[in-house]
């Protein structure tokens, strides 16, 4: 899907990083028509949220199933050809080759898209460099990038940061999906590679996912109408 044929309402991704599904419900309700895509990860999941991924597919939302698998090959196959069945648009792993090919294996020819996590988003050269890693960040990315594109992955997390380098090795071949999103003046808590929605939009992203600045706020459905309005504007 090209960027222009991205719904803009679609293009705010809000992280449902609460502790329990009637949580995640009322939350959802409160959003009511103001979000289109949730994004479903470690907290909800692990409280059973994963059946909620096919109910807010049947009520017409999408749903970006955020579970950064990273195993031996046969086991992300595996476990990619059962989320194919959840009824998910995104299934995240990590950007490690073997994970990538066993993903895209499991994924087939099944409508769900795989989504290669580059480096995260709460990482700096330094925490890189802590963990190990020769790269600065920019680089691993950009190699991740490379890598993942030649095995067949559908698209990209990646800070806003990465975005504009990211499409000039990718194209418009892959989405880029930009987790590290804050509006301008919100916390920004253990992200460290961030961006306002309007700037992650002009620079290139696809999708903004947004988390605790929405699931947080006194008024979440005013914060999502606010970050659709400045996706709208920076689209032009
Ligand atoms: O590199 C990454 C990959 C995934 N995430 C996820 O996105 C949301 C962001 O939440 P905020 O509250 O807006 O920080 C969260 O679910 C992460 O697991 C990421 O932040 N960075």
């Amino acid at each position: 899907m090209t960027p222009a044929e991205i719904a803009p309402k679609d293009r705010l991704i809000v992280a449902l990083d609460l502790p329990s599904v009637d949580a995640a419900e009322a939350m959802i309700a409160r959003l009511g028509d103001s979000v289109s895509f949730y994004k479903i990860g470690y907290q909800l999941a692990y409280a059973g949220g994963l059946p909620l991924i096919g109910k807010l597919a049947d009520r017409g939302k999408k749903v970006f199933a955020d579970l950064k698998m990273h195993d031996i090959g046969n086991t992300v196959t595996r476990g990619v050809e059962s989320v194919a069945k959840l009824g998910a648009t995104f299934v995240t792993v990590h950007a490690y080759p073997q994970t990538m090919k066993g993903a895209v294996e499991g994924r087939g020819s099944a409508s769900l898209k795989i989504l290669a996590v580059t480096v995260l988003t709460s990482y700096n050269d330094d925490d890189l460099h802590a963990a190990g890693y020769r790269l600065s960040v920019s680089e691993l990315v950009e190699a991740r990038a490379q890598q993942a594109q030649v095995i067949g992955v559908d698209g990209l997390v990646s800070s806003p940061e990465e975005v504009g380098s990211l499409r000039k090795i990718v194209g418009h071949q892959m989405s880029l999906v930009t987790p590290g999103i804050r509006p301008a003046g919100a916390a920004s808590g253990d992200q460290k590679r961030i961006m306002t929605p309007g700037r992650a939009i002009t620079a290139g992203a696809d999708y903004l996912v947004v988390g605790r600045p929405v699931v947080e706020a006194a008024d979440p459905k005013a914060v999502a109408d606010a970050i659709h309005a400045e996706i709208v504007q920076a689209l032009g």
